[in-house]
């Protein structure tokens, strides 16, 4: 694999600059626009928000100190559904045949944050300052960027993005830390992170680490997404594609872990926008679904994808199956 590095990397990632997104250049709007319509994914330059990239040096810190633990220790944050508690690792399918995900992670809901408290165990409550700091700076990002393409696509108030995701409406929001341990201290049947679409609305991910792959519309070979400083990777979601009718891509992404970086592991913080859960989505085909229910069938899917007859599919947010 590395050998191959210069061929498989991606050099058509957009950038973006959330300085000049905040101060509102139109010519920054645009070109938020067109990377979510021909894209998907872009950076976006986070160098003049220095609370976030501070919160990112703070979050890998306790992120290191959180999965450092044993796992008897980490089990006590084990929880029913999907939005808040740790995972091991192995919980759902991997990215080869026969194989199980290769990451363990940690989530906080949006609601914790809301509330201002969390009930996981008193190694995360320690830093639940940091990681609602953080999840507080991460949403006003993304919401600035819903704000954004609003208003170059022209939507009004009541058919806005945002509108989808005002508050108090309820939602599966929520950030994840996650860590990638070592290839070698696992046997090879661990590995990475399945092709998948993220199910929500926009997904905010700092990683300073090799992994990321993404499948480019149109395209037939897997990418490698190059891992810069102080630059967030931003992608579209099923949500948002499906509430812009089609217009945004949501793109297949996967994460294999990269030989160069065998013997460490690899760090990773998201931040997932999802829409208000009663906030009603349809696909091109005309099927429909509340936020909620595709969500919950996607996390389903996740853990086994061959598990309902379209659940590849659905996997890769409704992608033909014969592009991978
Ligand atoms: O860990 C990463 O770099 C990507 C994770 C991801 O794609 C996801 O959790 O949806
Ligand atoms: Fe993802």
């Amino acid at each position: 694999m590395a050998a191959n590095i210069e061929t498989e990397l991606s050099s058509a990632i957009p950038l973006l600059h959330l300085g000049l997104l905040q101060t509102g250049v139109e010519r920054e709007s645009e070109q938020l626009l067109v990377a979510c319509q021909k894209y998907g994914f872009f950076y976006l330059d986070l160098s003049s928000d220095s609370k976030l990239c501070g919160y990112w040096e703070d979050m890998l810190d306790t992120s290191k100190q959180y999965f450092g633990q044993n796992l008897e220790a980490k089990m006590q944050d084990s929880r029913e559904g999907f939005t808040t508690g740790y995972e091991p690792i192995g919980t759902e399918v991997g990215p080869n045949p026969g194989t199980v995900d290769g990451y363990e992670i940690l989530k906080i809901s949006r609601r914790e944050c809301l509330q201002g408290h969390t009930e996981l165990s008193t190694s995360v409550q320690t830093h639940s300052t940091l990681f609602f700091d953080f999840m507080r700076e991460a949403h006003g990002v993304l919401m600035l960027i819903l704000t954004r393409l609003s208003n170059k696509m022209g939507l009004d108030d009541s058919s806005s993005f945002e509108t989808y995701h005002a508050e108090p409406g309820l939602s599966q929001t929520n950030m994840a830390l996650l860590r990638y341990p070592e290839m070698d201290s696992l046997n090879c049947s661990h590995v990475g992170h399945n092709k998948h679409t993220d199910l929500g609305s926009l997904t905010l991910l700092l990683c300073q680490q090799w992994g990321l792959q993404i499948l480019p519309p149109e395209a037939k070979t897997w990418e490698f997404v190059e891992p810069r400083a102080k630059h967030a990777v931003i992608n579209v979601g099923d949500t948002l594609h499906f509430l812009s009718k089609g217009q945004l891509a949501s793109v297949v992404h996967r994460v294999i872990p990269f030989h160069q970086e065998e013997g460490k592991d690899r760090y990773s913080i998201a931040y997932f926008l999802r829409s208000n859960d009663d906030v009603e989505v349809r696909n091109t085909d005309g099927h429909s679904w509340s936020a909620k229910d595709w969500h919950d069938v996607k996390f389903e899917i996740f853990s086994d994808p061959n598990a309902i007859e379209n659940g590849l599919q659905i996997l890769t947010g409704m992608r033909e199956e014969n592009d991978m």
